[in-house]
This record gives structure tokens, sequence and C-alpha cells, in this order.
């Protein structure tokens, strides 16, 4: 861990973890992450990513619109895959990929900003861990709609294996997580959930960050 985070406060940041672009909604982007933010999202990446995605000045006037609406709810902020624009606004973290840049040299890059890298096996999560990262974004879990490259569907057996095999790092599951999915993944082993369409898509963005968060909080108590 070489954040300025503790593995515990992060674990807590993970539970309801939004990742958003502008690709995945439907309403006004800056609108959807204050309606999850008023139901309670802990943790909030900008993933401008896909067909369509901004680029330039209005992708940076998006992302420094939804950090300022973190800032304002105490949720901490990370930019997917762009160092440079992380360091660029002052972001509270990053989360890059296998094939993004290697997580030892963002981790000397970001000094003690947290550092969130994806893994699929034990052995790219036992390397994560030895380079650096404060925790691991594990999936797909189910398959999804909101990644046209993402790997290969893994199911929960992939959580329960990590931890199973000695993985400790706070941990994340990711990939076509609904509320219904919510138990399923946390009482295998991970600390919390990483959504985008269940949130973005929903007719009630607030609620339904409400009632992840209930379903998070009751299977990590054993409700
Ligand atoms: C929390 C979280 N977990 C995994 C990912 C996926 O990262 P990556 O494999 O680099 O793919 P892209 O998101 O960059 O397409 C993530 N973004 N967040
Ligand atoms: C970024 C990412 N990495 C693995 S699956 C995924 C997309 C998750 O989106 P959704 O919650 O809509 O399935
Ligand atoms: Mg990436």
């Amino acid at each position: 861990m070489s954040s300025r985070f503790s593995a515990e406060q992060m674990r807590q940041y993970l539970r309801m973890y939004l990742v958003i672009g502008s690709v995945n909604c439907r309403e006004e982007p800056v609108r959807v992450v204050k309606e999850a933010l008023a139901g309670g999202a802990t943790l909030v990446q900008f993933r401008e990513k896909g067909p369509g995605a901004l680029t330039g000045a209005p992708m940076l006037e998006l992302a420094l619109q939804i950090q300022v609406a973190c800032r304002l709810a105490g949720v901490p902020f990370i930019v997917n895959d762009d160092i440079d624009l992380a360091l660029t606004i002052g972001a509270d973290g990053v989360h890059i990929g296998q094939d993004d840049a290697l997580a030892s040299v963002v981790r000397y890059q970001i000094g003690d900003r947290i550092l969130g890298v994806s893994a699929h096996t034990v052995e790219e999560a036992k390397i994560a861990t030895r380079q650096g990262a404060d925790y691991l974004g594990i999936g797909p879990i189910y398959p999804t709609i909101s990644k046209d490259d993402a790997h290969a569907v893994q199911g929960t057996g992939i959580i329960q294996e990590m931890r199973k095999q000695g993985i400790e790092l706070p941990m994340v599951g990711i990939g076509g997580i609904t509320p219904e999915r919510v138990s399923d993944v946390i009482t295998t082993g991970a600390d919390g959930v990483a959504v985008i369409s269940a949130i973005t898509q929903a007719t009630n963005v607030r609620k339904t960050v409400e009632l992840i968060n209930r379903k998070v909080n009751q299977a990590s108590m054993g409700v």
C-alpha cells in the first residue's frame, strides 16, 4: 500500500464505485454523477472512452466538473488510463489496466495518489501488489455492454480464487454488475462493486445507488 490512504479506508471507498464517461450516459453526465453522489457513491472514476468519447477541451471540462462534484461530496476522484490528465487536474488517483502503462512506473509518476490496477489472474494480482497498487479491479465478472475489448467473463470464482491464493489487496468486482448480483460479488470476497451501465442507464440513478449501497452493506454483514 503506497497511497495516503490505509487499506481499510480504501476498502470503504471501493464499496460503491461509479465508473462513468459521457458515452455511457443517457442524461447529462455531471447530473448523473451528482445524483450518484447524493445516493452514496463512495468513489468515482472518469472513464471517457469508446465511440463518440470527448477529447481535448470538452473532455477536460467534463473531467473538471465531475472532479468538483466529487470534491464537494468528499468522494475521491479517479482518472482512467490518462496519467497526464490526472496529474494536470490534481485527481486523487488513476486506474490502469494490463495493456496500459506499467504499474511501477505509474506509482512513481503519481506519488501517493490512489493507484488502481486491473487484474485477471492471481499472477497479475501479485505483480500489481508488488508494483504498488492500492486496489485491484477484477472482471468482467459478468457480461458487459460497456467495454468492447473486455476479457472473457470470469464469474465470481476469480474473486474467490484470488482470496484463496492469498491476495489481500482491496478488491472491486466490475462488469455487468446489477443490484441483484451485488451479494454474490461481495460474499465471494470483493470489498465493493464498480458499476457503469446499471447506474448510468437507470431511470432513477440516486435510488439505484442507494439500493446497491444497501446490498453491499447487507452482504458484507452476512445478512
Ligand atoms: C475499477 C476498474 N476495474 C477495471 C477497469 C478496466 O481497466 P482496463 O482493463 O484498463 O480497461 P479500460 O477501462 O481502460 O477500458 C476499470 N476501468 N476500472
Ligand atoms: C471498464 C470495465 N472493465 C471490465 S468490465 C468493464 C465495464 C463495466 O461496465 P458495466 O458495469 O456496464 O458492465
Ligand atoms: Mg485502461
